[in-house]
């Protein structure tokens, strides 16, 4: 997907560069990318935000994120080249005057690359102030962070303001899980296989399930999250990504629309959730006080800044239907929450189970084929297959053991990390490739699914089911697959081998 001809230098501005998401993986990103040689030697930095700085103010905060989130030691030359590159820009994004700070700080003759980690509310101010200060060409690329909106109207909105002033062709939204090794190996394992090519639908699956379950809170961000909640901060997004990428028909090429194309179908396809089924196919919880990875943690209305009475959820598991012709009664179950005991994201494909059993009566029920893929952590991909135990036996009838073919990514690959999503996806949009970006139908047609479910939450009136942290959510979820008579994979997460 990577096309080196776009390979060039560019002029990469960083709106919001002392906030949150830039600090934490923005810059450490663009130091792994130096790292691995990987941005074009003419490529610079600059940094925009409200407050004054020399730029060799804003060279030490760089560095000093830099140490504090890369998760390694600095190492002095890869520093010395991206310090060389970095720049800064006091701009105060809401004042459209302000934009022509900019001149001499970028050279109208490159690729710019405007990365907006600010809040939604002010994509629309910095596309006006960009083009006020006669910025824009066609060869300008704004990438714009999650969530684009609040439900489908804000998000119509904010589309419609940066619409006005660019092209599709030039907007890069971003959904950080699709920059996952393990998220784009979806597509690999689903269309560079043929086993499992001719066995992807609903005459050979019995059901899918997809795990993102997070041992974190809120991490400090109550006045967002409680606006948002679980659904529309990880499933309108990341969870609906993943499904559409198991889920689709195969692209005819890897080009941006062909996949594009194929993810907005399964969207369309998701059986709408309103108030006549909202309670068979969704559960919603909030984690109460409890204890994660032996660690005592407060309830979500004990964090700091809670609103006591808020019913803002902290888990979803849903029963999701596509009507199409090949996922026909084949159900997803999709799940995911904070203050669950680990950190984990899983999808387990359920094979059918074969219809005549030869292996007596001890196998009346012979497990289904599973396949599990796991996109985090201990990344790798697990067959669970029945063999014959090995030797003689009295019985007429042999004796089967369920066993695993096993592929860890760690083991298997020589790279002795996996990149960062934020990597891979900034290297895309200098790239100039938008296949791992989400365009704007996707969004909006993921938003009007979504907004129906939390449209019949709110007309049932009914709180969210509390579960203790560290408990993998409410009884309920249990229950949502229980009835069906299935019940959610239980993970084995191992600890990555460190080689
Ligand atoms: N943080 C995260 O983990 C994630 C964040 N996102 C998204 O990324 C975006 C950024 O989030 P995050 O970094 O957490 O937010 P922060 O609030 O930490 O950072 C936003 C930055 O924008 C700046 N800003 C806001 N208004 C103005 C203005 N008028 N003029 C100049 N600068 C302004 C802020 O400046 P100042 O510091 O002066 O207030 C701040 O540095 C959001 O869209 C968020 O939803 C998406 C996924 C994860
Ligand atoms: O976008 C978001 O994602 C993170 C989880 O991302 P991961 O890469 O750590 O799995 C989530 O914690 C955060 O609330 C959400 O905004």
């Amino acid at each position: 997907m990577v096309m080196d001809s776009a390979f060039e230098p560019c002029d990469f501005v960083l709106f919001g560069a002392k906030g949150d998401l830039s600090r934490r993986k923005l810059l450490p990103s663009l130091y792994q990318l130096e790292k691995a040689n990987l941005l074009h030697a003419g490529t610079k930095v600059i940094g925009v935000a409200r407050q004054e700085y020399a730029v060799e103010e804003f060279v030490e905060i760089v560095k000093s994120n830099i140490e504090k989130f890369s998760g390694e030691p600095l190492c002095e030359d890869t520093w010395e080249a991206l310090k060389a590159r970095l720049d800064y820009v006091c701009i105060d994004m809401k004042n459209p005057k302000d934009y022509k700070k900019l001149e001499g700080h970028v050279d109208p003759s490159r690729t710019m690359v405007c990365y907006l980690a600010t809040p939604p509310s002010i994509y629309g101010d910095i596309c006006r102030g960009l083009h006020e200060c006669d910025i824009i060409d066609e060869s300008l690329r704004v990438v714009l962070e999650k969530p684009i909106g609040h439900d489908l109207a804000s998000s119509k909105v904010i589309n419609d303001q940066v619409a006005e002033f660019f092209d599709e062709k030039q907007i890069y939204r971003i959904d950080h899980y699709l920059g996952k090794e393990t998220v784009l190996n979806l597509i690999a394992l689903r269309f560079a296989n043929s086993i499992f090519a001719t066995n992807w639908d609903h005459n050979c699956i019995d059901h899918v399930q997809i795990s993102v379950a997070e041992s974190v809170g809120i991490e400090g961000r109550w006045g967002y999250f409680d606006d948002a909640g679980q659904m529309r901060d990880m499933v309108q997004n990341h969870l609906l990504q993943i499904l559409t990428l198991v889920a689709m028909e195969p692209p005819t090429t890897l080009d941006a629309d062909s996949i594009r194309d194929e993810k907005l179908k399964v969207l369309k396809a998701l059986r709408t959730i309103d108030s006549s089924n909202v309670n068979e196919m969704t559960v919603r919880g909030q984690y109460t006080g409890g204890f994660v990875k032996g660690e005592e943690v407060p309830g979500y209305l004990d964090e700091p800044d809670a609103n006591q009475s808020s019913r803002t959820e902290t888990f979803v598991a849903l029963k999701v239907l596509i009507d199409n012709w090949r996922w026909a009664g084949v159900p997803f179950y999709l799940r995911t929450g904070k203050r669950l005991p680990s950190k984990v994201s899983e999808v387990v494909i359920y094979f059918k189970r074969q219809p005549h059993n030869l292996f007596g009566e001890s196998f009346s029920t012979l497990p289904p084929n599973k396949l599990v893929i796991r996109l985090q952590p201990d990344e790798g991909v697990e067959i669970t297959v029945m063999n014959k135990v090995p030797g003689l036996t009295s019985k007429s009838s042999m004796d089967l053991q369920k066993s695993k073919l096993n592929l860890s990514f760690s083991e298997a690959f020589s790279e002795d990390r996996i990149a960062d999503a934020y990597e891979k996806l900034l290297l895309e949009v200098m790239l100039g490739n938008q296949a791992l970006f989400v365009r704007r139908d996707e969004v909006e047609q993921a938003w009007d699914w979504v907004d129906s479910i939390l449209q019949a939450w709110r007309t049932s009136n009914e709180p969210p089911e509390p579960y203790q942290a560290g408990t993998w959510g409410p009884v309920a979820s249990i229950g949502l697959l229980a009835r069906e008579n299935r019940s959610w994979y239980e993970s084995k997460i191992t600890k990555r081998k460190k080689k």
